[in-house]
C-alpha cells in the first residue's frame, strides 16, 4: 500500500488538512464532559440558571464547530481518496493496455477486472479512512487518558487497566478476521469469473442446457462466500458485547472509587460524570480505529494486487525502435527458423516455421485444430515475439518496428469477431482515424458488407451494441474484416475470419481482395480447404511443424497431410479443379 500513496500527489494539501481537522473535531469533543462538569458541580449545584444556559450554549456552540470540523475532513479525506483512486484506475488502464498477449494469458481478464474496479474502490476505502482516523482514534485515546489524570489520577489507574485490556480484545479479534477478509476477497475474484464466463458465453450456456449447473456452481460459489462473510461477522459481532463489558467494568470502578473520593470531598459529581464520559469515548475511538484497522487490511490485500499488476512489466516493448524503412528488394514477410513456446507451456506451438511471402501474395495457413496456425500468424504484428528465430518484415526484424508502424502495416482480423459499441462507423474508424467515406465504403465492398450496411436506414450511422451483439455472426465478421481494409495495410491476416460466412460469399470475399488490394500481402488461416485451395502458397501446420509449402496442386502430391485435408473435405472433382 505504501507504493501506492504516491498516487495521492497533487492532493498533499488535503491529505494534510483532513487528518487536522479531524483532529480539531477531536479535541472539542474531549472538552465537551469538561463543560457537562461545570453545569453540574456549579450551575446545578448553585441552581445558577444562567450560567446552566450560558453552559449549554458553549456545548452547543463545541457540537457545531465539531462538525463543521468534521464535515470539513470529510471533505477533504473524500477529495483526496478520490483523486487518489482516479489517477490509480487510470495507472491501472494505461498499465493493463501496455501489456502483451502474455502477460494477459497469464494474468487473465475476469481478475483484472475485479482488480481495476473492486480492489481499486479497496484502496479508496482504506485511504478515506486513515486520512480521518488514523490520527483522530489514537488522539481521542491519549487526549481521554490524560484528561482522567488530570482529574483524578488514581481513577486515572483504571483507564490505563481497561484501556490496554480492550485493545486487547480488540487485537484478537481483528486477528481472527483479516485473514478470512482476505479469503474473501480471493472469492470474489472467483465470482468475478463464473459471472463473466456465463454472460459472455450465455448463448452456449443455453444451447447446452447448462443453466442448472451453471446456477448450481454459481450459487456455490457464491454461498463460499457468504459463509466466509458471516464467519467474519460473527467473530466480528464479538467486538462489541466483548469490549462493552470490559467498558462497564471499568464504568463500575470509576463510579465506586469515585463514589468514595465523591462522598469525602476530593472528587465532584461533575468530575465523574466527566470520567464516564472520557471512557465511552475512548471505547468509540478504539472501535474505530478498530474498523479503522480492517479497511486498511483490505486496503493492504488489495494494495498488493494491485502492486502484482504494476509490477507486471510488458514482454514486449517496443522501447528504442525507430521508424525502418522497407528494404527494397526484401520479401514482405519472412519466417526464419522460427519456434514459438507459450509461458507456461512445456511444449512449443510452433518448431522451426521457415517461409517467405512477397508482397501481392496470398498465403494460406492450414492445419487441424491447434496445430499452431493462430499462433504463426499473431507472430507477425508481434503479439508475441518468436522465442528463437526472427519474423522479418519487409526486410527488418519485427522487433525493431515501433508498435505504432507495426500495426499500421498489418490488418489484423482475429478469430473473434469483436466489435465495440458505438456506430458503424466509429467501428470502421479504428482501422483508420480519419477514414473517408469513400475509403470505409470501399473497405465495406471488399469485405462484402455493403449491401447488408447499406440496407440499413441509418446505414452507417447504424448503432452496434456492445460486442456485436445485433448483429449476425456473419454480418460480424464482414465488418471486422472491413475494419482492417479501411487502413489499407500492406499485410492482411484473416484467422478463420470467414468461418461465419457461407461459401459464395466466402469465394466472393476473396475474388475481391485479390482484385482490389493489389500489392497487400493476405494470409488467410483457415480449416476450409476451399477457402485457401487458390492461394499463391499454402503453409501446412501439423503440430506446430511446417509440414508442406506450396501451391494447391504441388502440395496434393508432395504433403500427405495436406492430402488427407483436402479428401477429407473435397470430392475428387472440387481437388482437381
Ligand atoms: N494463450 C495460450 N497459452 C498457452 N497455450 C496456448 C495459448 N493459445 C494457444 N495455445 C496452445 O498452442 C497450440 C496452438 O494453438 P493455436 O491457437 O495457434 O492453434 P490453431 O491451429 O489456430 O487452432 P484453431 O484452428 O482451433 O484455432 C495449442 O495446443 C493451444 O493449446
Amino acid at each position: 500500500m505504501k507504493r501506492l500513496i504516491r498516487f495521492l500527489k497533487g492532493y498533499e494539501k488535503e491529505s494534510f488538512l483532513a487528518p487536522l481537522f479531524k483532529m480539531l473535531e477531536a479535541t472539542f469533543e474531549l472538552i465537551v464532559p469538561l463543560v457537562v462538569a461545570n453545569i453540574m458541580d456549579i450551575g446545578i449545584k448553585n441552581q445558577d440558571n444562567a450560567y446552566i444556559w450560558h453552559q449549554c450554549v458553549i456545548m452547543v456552540l463545541l457540537g457545531v464547530i465539531g462538525l463543521v470540523c468534521a464535515l470539513t475532513a470529510q471533505y477533504f479525506s473524500a477529495k483526496a481518496a478520490m483523486g487518489f483512486s482516479t489517477a490509480l484506475r487510470k495507472e491501472m488502464f494505461a498499465h493493463i493496455s501496455k501489456l502483451s498477449y502474455r502477460e494477459l494469458d497469464q494474468l487473465g481478464t475476469p481478475t483484472l477486472v475485479t482488480r481495476i474496479t473492486n480492489d481499486v474502490n479497496q484502496a479508496q476505502t482504506g485511504v478515506n479512512m486513515v486520512l480521518r482516523l488514523f490520527l483522530r482514534s489514537p488522539f481521542i485515546v491519549v487526549g481521554a487518558v490524560i484528561m482522567s489524570f488530570t482529574i483524578d489520577w488514581k481513577i486515572g489507574l483504571i483507564f490505563l487497566i481497561a484501556v490496554p485490556l480492550i485493545s486487547v480484545v480488540i487485537y484478537a479479534i481483528m486477528r481472527t478476521t483479516v485473514p478470512i477478509y482476505k479469503k474473501a476477497q480471493s472469492s470474489l475474484d472467483r465470482i468475478s469469473l463464473i459471472t463473466r464466463e456465463n454472460h459472455v458465453g450465455a448463448r452456449v450456456v443455453r444451447a447446452f442446457g447448462r443453466q442448472q449447473e451453471e446456477y448450481k456452481e454459481f450459487s456455490q460459489v457464491n454461498d463460499d462466500y457468504t459463509k466466509v462473510q458471516v464467519t467474519a461477522g460473527k467473530i466480528s459481532a464479538l467486538l462489541n458485547p466483548a469490549t462493552t463489558v470490559i467498558m462497564n467494568f471499568a464504568i463500575i470502578g470509576i463510579l465506586w472509587y469515585g463514589s468514595k473520593e465523591v462522598s469525602i470531598g476530593t472528587l465532584t459529581q461533575g468530575e465523574v460524570v466527566a470520567l464516564v464520559n472520557y471512557m465511552n469515548q475512548i471505547l468509540i475511538a478504539l472501535i474505530a480505529l478498530a474498523n479503522l484497522i480492517v479497511a486498511v487490511t483490505k486496503a493492504m490485500a488489495s494494495g498488493v494486487r494491485l502492486n502484482e499488476v504494476l509490477d507486471t512489466q510488458p514482454s514486449l516493448t517496443d522501447e528504442g525502435s525507430s521508424t525502418q524503412q522497407e528494404k527494397a528488394k526484401a520479401d514482405r514477410v519472412a519466417f526464419e527458423d522460427v519456434s514459438f513456446t507459450y509461458a507456461g507451456s512445456k511444449e512449443p506451438a510452433l518448431s522451426h516455421i521457415s517461409f517467405t511471402a512477397k508482397p501481392g501474395e496470398t498465403i494460406g495457413i492450414i492445419g487441424g485444430t491447434g496445430c499452431g496456425k493462430s499462433t504463426l500468424v499473431n507472430l507477425i504484428p508481434r503479439f508475441y515475439d518468436a522465442s528463437e528465430g526472427s519474423v522479418v518484415i519487409d526486410g527488418n526484424n519485427a522487433k525493431e518496428y515501433p508498435f505504432s508502424q507495426l500495426r499500421k502495416k498489418v490488418g489484423m482480423v482475429p478469430q473473434q469477431a469483436v466489435l465495440f459499441k458505438g456506430t458503424i462507423r466509429d467501428n470502421m474508424k479504428w482501422g483508420k482515424e480519419d477514414a473517408t467515406e469513400e475509403e470505409i465504403q470501399r473497405a465495406l465492398s471488399i469485405a462484402q458488407a455493403s449491401d447488408f450496411v447499406n440496407s440499413k436506414p441509418e446505414g452507417l450511422n447504424t448503432m452496434v451494441s456492445q460486442g456485436g451483439a445485433n448483429l449476425s455472426g456473419g454480418q460480424r465478421q464482414r465488418l471486422t474484416i472491413a475494419r482492417a481494409l479501411v487502413g489499407d495495410p500492406e499485410i492482411l491476416i484473416m484467422d478463420d475470419s470467414a468461418s461465419a460466412l457461407d461459401f459464395a460469399t466466402d469465394a466472393a470475399l476473396r475474388h475481391a481482395i485479390h482484385q482490389q488490394t493489389k500489392g497487400m500481402t493476405v494470409f488467410i488461416v483457415s480449416q476450409r480447404a476451399t477457402s485457401i485451395k487458390q492461394a499463391d502458397k499454402i503453409l501446412v501446420l501439423d503440430d506446430g511443424e511446417l509440414v508442406g509449402v506450396g501451391t494447391h496442386k504441388e502440395l496434393m502430391e508432395s504433403c500427405e497431410v495436406y492430402r488427407e485435408i483436402c479428401l477429407s473435405q473435397l470430392s475428387e472433382q472440387e481437388v482437381n479443379r
